[in-house]
């Protein structure tokens, strides 16, 4: 009698991405000086600790005034000046430079435009308070301005920098290290006949950038069972996002190779299409394998799937918040399994591209998101997988 060689464990697609996202737990907080923060997350609270403007200063370039006109102009302040200005009596005025020290004294600053200068003799027309920003208006010091898990995009490392942060408090970045299997892969130029070009190995570092982990080496092993183990061995990061040999195929040694290891394999197979090989297993040492099966818009799907989930609890990212759109287009469902279709948004409607099958990744890349279509959908809103475009979104700031 013959023998099943392989009896797939199918996890629905919802399920398979909340089983990687609990599978883990945010990584230790490090404190990264801005230069190295970039898309980590904040584990802390981000606190002002100087007020915003630190001084009163001169929002425009002019004079700065003191009582009613006209004035006798004193002096000159620029911003940036070594000396604070000296204050100004009623009838005084400064010429200054915007973001100068206002001196003490001063009521508004006179725009150059409003102004009538004559020798050393000033008019025109103020009002109180006018192009002043004073001291801590826009932020007081110690008030809170971002909370915990926003993502340190670039504005956020600006803003801490204004603020008067040198480093941040975040979350360490998981590193992923990939391993690419197929001896049918080349790595550059025109493939001859039989081989395939590694469509995986220049999209993954991108995909897990943008999920706030960092890439840790790519390396390529034979179809071999022992160079498969090996593979799994390596300890230099906390995931391993293993590429293709996720099948049933007689050069698959995935499974095996992580059966031998004694992993848990909590995932081998979910009701998605395409990618449903995937897998998602954990080491006994704790470190994560993230199997992505070889075609390359399979991958990119297992990647959203389980991958990225891992990925955000791991940097310590709080769940993003579903986004949903009215799917218009010629798109038929799948009966049992989550069909996930490339899309570009136009209103709160999204279109299919086409071009979806397996193996190619020309739809998704023309796609700013992947539509998740439910087993047996008819129409009507569906959830979105936005895919990545570089700028991570940071939580609202706190009120
Ligand atoms: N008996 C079964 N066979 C297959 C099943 C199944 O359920 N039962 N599933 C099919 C599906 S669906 C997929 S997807 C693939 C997944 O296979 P693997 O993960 O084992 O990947 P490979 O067999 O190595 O490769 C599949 C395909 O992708 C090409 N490939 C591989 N790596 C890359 C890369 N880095 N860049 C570009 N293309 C790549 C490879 O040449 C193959 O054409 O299994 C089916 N079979
Ligand atoms: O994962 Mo496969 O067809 O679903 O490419």
């Amino acid at each position: 009698m013959g023998v099943r060689q392989h009896e797939a464990t199918t996890t629905g697609w919802h399920q398979a991405r909340r089983q990687a996202r609990e599978a883990a737990v945010p990584l230790p907080v490090v404190h990264l000086p801005l230069g190295r923060a970039a898309g980590a997350t904040l584990a802390e609270p981000l606190v002002a600790l100087s007020p915003l403007p630190a001084y009163d200063a001169a929002a425009m370039d002019g004079y700065a005034v003191a009582g009613p006109g006209p004035w006798r102009v004193t002096g000159r302040v620029l911003a940036g000046d070594p000396v604070l200005p000296p204050s100004l009596s009623p009838g005084d005025a400064m010429e200054i430079g915007t973001g100068a020290v206002v001196p003490a004294g001063a009521e508004a600053v006179l725009p150059y435009e409003q102004a009538v200068r004559s020798g050393r003799t000033v008019t025109g027309a103020f009002s109180p308070g006018r192009h002043i920003r004073r001291r801590g208006e826009d932020c007081p010091a110690g008030r809170q301005v971002l909370a915990a898990g926003t993502v340190a995009g670039p504005v956020v490392l600006g803003l801490a920098a204004s603020l008067g942060h040198d480093s941040l408090p975040v979350h360490r970045r998981p590193r992923v290290a990939t391993v690419l299997t197929g001896s049918e892969l080349c790595g550059s130029g025109i493939p001859a006949a039989g081989q395939v070009r590694d469509a995986i190995g220049p999209m993954l570092p991108g995909l897990i950038r943008a999920a706030g982990a960092e890439p840790a080496g790519l390396s390529r092993i034979a179809d071999d069972p022992d160079a498969m183990t090996g593979a799994l061995l390596r300890r230099d990061a906390e995931v391993l996002a293993v590429c293709g040999a996720t099948s049933a195929g007689a050069a698959d040694h995935l499974r095996g190779a992580l059966d031998r290891l004694a992993a848990r394999v909590p995932i081998h197979g979910v009701a998605c299409r395409p990618g449903h090989p995937q897998l998602f297993a954990v080491l006994p040492d704790g470190r994560f394998v993230v199997g992505l099966p070889g075609n390359p818009f399979a991958a990119l799907v297992a990647a959203l799937t389980l991958l990225t989930p891992l990925l955000g609890r791991l940097a310590g990212r709080p769940e993003p918040p579903p986004v949903t759109a009215v799917l218009d287009g010629p798109v038929t469902a799948h009966d049992r399994d989550t069909r996930l279709v490339p899309v570009t948004r136009i209103g709160a409607a999204a279109l299919p591209v086409g071009h979806d099958r397996p193996g190619s990744l020309w739809g998704a890349a023309g796609a700013d998101a992947l539509a998740v279509v439910p087993p047996g959908w008819t129409g009507g809103e569906v959830e979105l997988l936005p895919l990545p475009s570089g700028t991570p979104m940071a939580l609202p700031a706190l009120s």
